[in-house]
């Protein structure tokens, strides 16, 4: 016993030591002018840990920008740092971000995220995946089963029928408390109206996780949907965790956690697929009887070359579980992200509101479905999106690594050097946007000279950009607008608490943005 504990304790014994002979910050120097290889100038802090910490803290508060910002003031756009484990370069520079970006498929960088990730991800998922034929088979396979104007019935009806259940009746019938807390306020006038308390971030992950596994694999919402969701919210939360050794992994650790909830998902994705391949059998047996159904997105890797598919089963529960994530946690965290902004911003809220209000008078009745028309003639809530994923996109930039030595403004990055490409730090670069802390959703209405300074010229690219560009883009704008257009024309809201921006591990509120809603009356209609 004693002996298993020293053995345990001893790799951190022989860390606490290394730290301590070389607690000093070691900066980097730039070589000289002479010298071949001249790596951007930077930090690289403690030995292991290097600038994690410091990374970690600064993302944890409402305010990260200063860690990016004191060192693009000391060393320039590109810098060197050591981050999760490695010497990283560190982009601010949207140029070398789509030298970047673009550069994967011609052999300059390749996809290289954190050993967390890529283990929690699986290494066959779309995101993992090297480039080549198989990439951009499943990249635009994804992109057709995504097909925004074809899935927006489907994503109207969830949106109606999650929001149905905020309706006030069932406060007056008492159904429905325990989750909900329906309590009274007082208007102005002195009208005493019953509102409902919800978290809002909670709601929006679970009508998109619904929605994604609908798509993807025909399953309506449940308790399999639920239960499966619950496996994914521990799956995330250990995204950017040290990726502990199996044998270390306990479960009182998230990273621990993360994993058996990874083998859960897998295993019932499996289930899924078995299922899946039986009936395909079975139709194809009895073909005559033409049992055919809408197809989903595990039906069409089962046929991937017309006849059976070219991915295994583990190759397959992979790509589903890794697309199943990209759907649902980027697109709910924005849907909360822009409706915080809104409720801070009350005359871009008016804006929006007047804007949905008016296609909802044209529709001429309360229940009518939104076409695809109508997502056409959304041009200020599309403005609020951007604004959105710029201010606080889910996705801050992306990892890459060098695969050649590359050449940059004088600097050499060195073949093998992670590179991250930071979105965020341009987005909020006060060249490109000015006011850029502010929330200001009308800047994306101004001039050609705008659009074309950060939309063409790449430096909003929330989406990413290249061959990796996120085949979710559009569906995403679509959900968030459908969510935004029943939330502004039924109901009206506050926050429930304060809340506040985090940025680890990723992009959200940190208490999941609590509000109170109450039902518009009267609604609009014509
Ligand atoms: C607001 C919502 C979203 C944001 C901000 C976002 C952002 C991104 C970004 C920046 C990338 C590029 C990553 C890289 O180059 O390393 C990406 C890739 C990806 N996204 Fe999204 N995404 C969103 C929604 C979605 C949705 C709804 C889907 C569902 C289909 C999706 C599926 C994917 C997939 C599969 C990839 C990997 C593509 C590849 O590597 O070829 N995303 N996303």
């Amino acid at each position: 016993m004693g002996l298993g504990l020293l053995l345990f304790l001893l790799p951190f014994l022989f860390l606490f030591l290394f730290l301590f002979l070389f607690l000093q910050p070691k900066p980097i120097k730039p070589k000289t002018r002479s010298s071949r290889q001249k790596l951007p100038p930077g930090t690289v802090g403690l030995p292991f840990i290097g600038e994690t910490l410091k990374l970690i803290a600064a993302y944890k508060t409402e305010n990260p920008e200063p860690f990016i910002a004191e060192r693009v003031r000391r060393y320039g756009r590109l810098f060197t740092t050591h981050v999760f484990g490695e010497r990283t370069v560190f982009s601010a520079d949207p140029d070398f971000n789509r030298l970047v970006l673009r550069g994967e498929g011609r052999s300059v960088v390749e996809c290289s995220y954190p050993a967390s990730i890529c283990t929690l991800l699986g290494r066959h998922s779309l995101l993992l995946m090297p480039l080549g034929s198989l990439h951009k088979r499943l990249h635009s396979l994804t992109l057709t089963l995504t097909r925004h104007s074809l899935l927006l019935p489907h994503i109207d009806d969830l949106v109606t029928r999650t929001m149905a259940a905020w309706g006030d009746s069932d406060c007056s019938t008492g159904e429905g408390e325990g989750d909900w807390d329906c309590s009274t306020s007082t208007n102005d006038n002195g009208n005493t109206r019953r509102r409902r308390r919800i978290l809002l971030l909670d709601q929006a992950k679970q009508l998109t996780f619904d929605l994604t596994v609908k798509q993807l694999l025909s399953i309506d919402p449940g308790p399999w949907t639920e239960a499966l969701r619950r496996e994914y919210v521990l799956l995330i939360d250990a995204f950017f965790s040290v990726p502990l050794p199996s044998f270390l992994a306990f479960s009182f650790t998230a990273y621990g956690r993360a994993i058996k909830a990874r083998k859960k998902v897998a295993e019932a994705l499996r289930q899924v697929i078995r299922e899946k391949m039986e009936e395909r059998s079975i139709r194809i047996r009895d073909k005559e009887r033409g049992r055919e159904r809408e197809r989903d997105m595990v039906d069409t890797l089962l046929d991937l070359d017309g006849e059976s598919s070219v991915l295994s089963e583990e190759e397959m529960v992979d790509f589903l579980l890794a697309l199943l994530i990209a759907g649902y946690e980027t697109t709910s965290t924005s849907i909360t992200l822009a409706v915080k902004f809104l409720t801070d911003n009350p005359s871009a809220l008016a804006l929006l509101r007047d804007e949905h209000d008016k296609i909802r008078a044209n529709k001429g009745h309360d229940s009518k479905a939104l076409d695809w028309t109508d997502y056409k003639s959304m041009p200020f809530t599309q403005c609020v999106i951007s604004e959105t994923l710029r201010v606080a996109n889910i996705v801050s930039g992306v990892f890459r690594r060098a695969v050649t030595d590359i050449d940059y403004k004088g600097y050499t990055i060195p073949k093998g050097c992670k590179i991250f490409a930071s979105f965020r730090a341009v987005h909020m670069d006060e060249e490109y946007f000015k006011s850029a802390a502010v929330f200001d959703p009308w800047r994306w209405q101004s001039t050609d000279t705008f659009h074309q300074q950060v939309i063409s010229a790449g430096v909003f690219t929330p989406f990413g950009g290249g061959a990796r560009l996120c085949p979710g883009f559009e569906l995403a704008r679509v959900v968030i607008s459908v969510f935004l257009h029943h939330l502004v024309t039924r109901f009206s809201w506050e926050a429930a608490e304060e809340d506040r921006l985090v940025f680890f591990p990723t992009t959200r509120t940190s208490k999941g943005y609590p509000i109170f809603v109450r039902a518009r009356t009267p609604t609009p209609t014509n």
